[in-house]
């Protein structure tokens, strides 16, 4: 069975919004917003996980994607913890996390997981970039954004269409669209 649309599940609307613009002309991706529970676990087993869970819950097809940040220095943390690290001391905490540690690079992490139908094992689409953390400096309409730093300038200062040719987002969708294009074997 060839897929038309995508229905990407997601509480996120940032999230959403570039999934579009990088897919848009590939592939219909419609939304919804269910409030998926996350488990504890390597990311890998995160992402299955929540798409087995939207799945589940839609009684359908789902696509699902979780976001982590891994700093070398901390062996990987917060990894795909970041959510509940940025809520809880924000990005001038997340830097600071840092000082002191010689090393401030880190790894943003897109992992997109396809669960077909409700039961079935989900497939995984993960895409990395590499990058360094630094004090906030951009908009701060987008998670960590203005703290993760690319060739110069952080996500958040960044041109939209220049993040999404380079993010960890757009690494995994090329991964994702791969798969469309080779008819979901
Ligand atoms: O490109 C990004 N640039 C900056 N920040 C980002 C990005 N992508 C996710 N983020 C943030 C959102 C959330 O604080 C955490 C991931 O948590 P994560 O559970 O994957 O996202 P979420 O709960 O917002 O949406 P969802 O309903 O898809 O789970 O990193
Ligand atoms: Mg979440």
């Amino acid at each position: 069975m060839t897929l038309t649309k995508l229905n990407f599940i997601t509480g996120n609307k940032n999230k959403l919004s570039e999934v579009r613009a990088i897919l848009g002309n590939v592939i219909e991706v419609d939304s919804q917003a269910v409030d998926v529970p996350e488990i504890q676990g390597t990311i890998e087993e995160i992402a299955k996980e929540k798409a087995r869970r939207a799945s589940e819950a839609i009684n359908g097809p789902a696509l699902t994607e979780d976001t982590a940040l891994e700093f070398h220095a901390l062996k990987g943390l917060p990894g795909p913890y970041i959510k509940s690290f940025l809520e809880s001391v924000g990005n001038e905490g997340l830097n600071k996390m840092l000082d002191g540690f010689e090393d401030r690079t880190a790894e943003a992490v897109c992992t997109f997981a396809f669960c077909r139908a409700p039961g079935t094992e989900p497939l995984i689409f993960q895409g990395r970039t590499r990058g360094t953390i630094v004090r906030p400096r951009g908009p701060t309409n987008f998670g960590w954004d203005p703290i993760f730093e690319y060739e110069g300038k952080t996500y958040a200062e960044m041109d939209k269409e220049a993040k999404n040719v380079i993010s960890h987002r757009y690494k995994a969708l090329m991964k994702l669209q791969q798969w469309l294009a080779e008819g979901q074997q």
